[in-house]
């Protein structure tokens, strides 16, 4: 099923446009654009294609803000350890080993075919040999922001730190107008991996090529106290000083951060994304996300790559988001589903400069869409579809994704390629690594 006009009607249609479920509304897509959505009662058009979706929840397809989509080849090597020892003892020393443009290309694949079959459209990545990545997410059709990674030493791809804004600039030029479902972006490691000096660079490509700029901030505590220690500033004084902060600077993780850095981000627009499962998983802490959005600063859901969360599974993070906010603030009014479902669709989309064209089923917006089959044990009885989202659903129970309007998961099976495939290959890698 391909564009022309396609109806979605039947079971309960969540907008995002607003907190509302339309119980027996229709959504119309035209040549892959969201033409309109109808409450029960409206009069529906007739369209080329019909889809079913009674007993379903129709919604915008789920916004991953954060992941290094090739690490899923990393999956289990390296668990129940702080960040530290995790990255420079495991991770790092896996990179040097094996990473390369065909397992870059592998893992990226693997961690596509997972996203979608769990209902995410988007993604927002970083890694190396991101040209690679860009080939895995247009073979799978899923859209992405892809960042190209930038940091202070020798990095797979990157033999000679000295040209690493350079080759990052290169892969912005390269993707820049090649496929209408690529951003490219640039991705600076850390504050303390990357100099101030190529901070800036990296951010003055962002801004000539008009693209987003992201960065790891502030994840433990150690970060922080060691810039403190070292310039007697935050990470985020530091970045404003660099004159790094506005609306297309993505901040990522956000966990030890203060009233002065929140205010900062909030006056410059600067958005965030924030990994409770990563964060939880390392023992890094917990990002203060409400009061972020308090102080209207857009908050994407990410989940960070697979080597450190250990899936991918937005809906998992959904719900990780929900109970660790009420947990930590001994509020079970905080961080309530419907706050929890903006961060994974509208929210995440405004925080990745894409909210214009996804996020929410408004006509005229790209028709990226996830059907979730409601008619399952686990999700009987239904009295509010948007909670099940959040407190019950697994991304196992996604039934059909459309990205840009185009049919790429059908009854929970991906039409784009060959699963068993993508799954052999990386087991094969595996055998390597370990
Ligand atoms: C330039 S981004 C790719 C780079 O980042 C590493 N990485 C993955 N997860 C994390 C994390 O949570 N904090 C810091 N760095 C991380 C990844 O291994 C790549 O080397
Ligand atoms: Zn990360």
């Amino acid at each position: 099923m391909t564009k022309g006009t396609t109806l979605i009607r039947g079971g309960w249609v969540i907008p995002m446009t607003n907190r509302a479920v339309y119980d027996g509304g229709a959504v119309l897509m035209k040549d892959g654009v969201i033409g309109a959505v109808f409450q029960k009662g409206d009069e529906l058009p007739v369209a080329d294609e019909v889809v079913d979706a009674t007993g379903c929840v129709v919604m915008p397809g789920l916004v991953n803000t954060h992941c290094h989509s090739p690490m899923s080849l990393f999956r289990g090597l390296a668990d129940d350890m702080p960040l530290d020892s995790w990255l420079n003892d495991h991770i790092f020393p896996a990179e040097a080993a094996h990473i390369n443009p065909t397992t870059v290309r592998a893992g990226a694949l693997l961690s596509c075919v997972e996203m979608l079959l769990s209902g995410t459209t988007t993604v927002c990545d970083g890694y190396f040999y991101e040209d690679e990545v860009a080939e895995a997410v247009m073979e799978v059709g899923m859209r992405a922001v892809l960042g190209h990674g930038v940091i202070d030493f020798p990095a797979p791809g990157v033999p000679d730190p000295s040209e690493n804004v350079a080759i990052a600039e290169a892969f912005v030029e390269r993707w820049k107008n090649r496929w209408s479902l690529i951003t490219p972006s640039i991705f600076c490691h850390t504050p303390h991996t990357c100099s101030e000096k190529t901070i800036a660079r990296a951010k003055e490509a962002c801004r000539r090529l008009g693209v987003l700029f992201q960065i790891h901030i502030a994840e433990t505590e150690d970060d922080v106290q060691r810039m403190k220690e070292d310039r007697g500033i935050t990470p985020y004084q530091l970045l404003d000083d660099l004159q790094v902060l506005d609306e297309s600077t993505l901040l990522i993780h956000n966990v030890w951060m203060n009233d002065g850095d929140m205010a900062l981000m909030a006056r410059h627009g600067t958005t965030a994304s924030h990994n409770p499962g990563s964060n939880t998983k390392l023992a890094s802490g917990v990002c203060p996300a409400s009061a972020l959005m308090d102080q209207g600063i857009h908050v994407g859901l990410g989940t960070d790559g697979a080597a450190s969360n250990n899936n991918l599974d937005l809906f998992n993070e959904m719900q990780t988001t929900a109970k660790l906010h009420k947990a930590y603030s001994l509020d079970p009014a905080a961080m309530d589903a419907w706050t929890v479902l903006e961060m994974a669709t509208i929210e995440g989309a405004k925080a990745i400069g894409l909210g214009g064209q996804i996020g929410s089923l408004l006509p005229g917006k790209r028709g990226d869409i996830t059907i979730v089959d409601m008619n399952k044990p686990h999700l009987t009885p239904v009295y509010n579809p948007a909670s099940h989202l959040v407190y019950a659903t697994t991304g196992a129970d996604v039934r059909d994704v459309f990205v840009d309007g185009k049919l790429v998961v059908k009854e929970g099976n991906l039409l784009s390629l060959d699963v068993q495939a993508v799954m052999d290959e990386v087991s094969r890698i595996a055998k390597k690594i370990e």
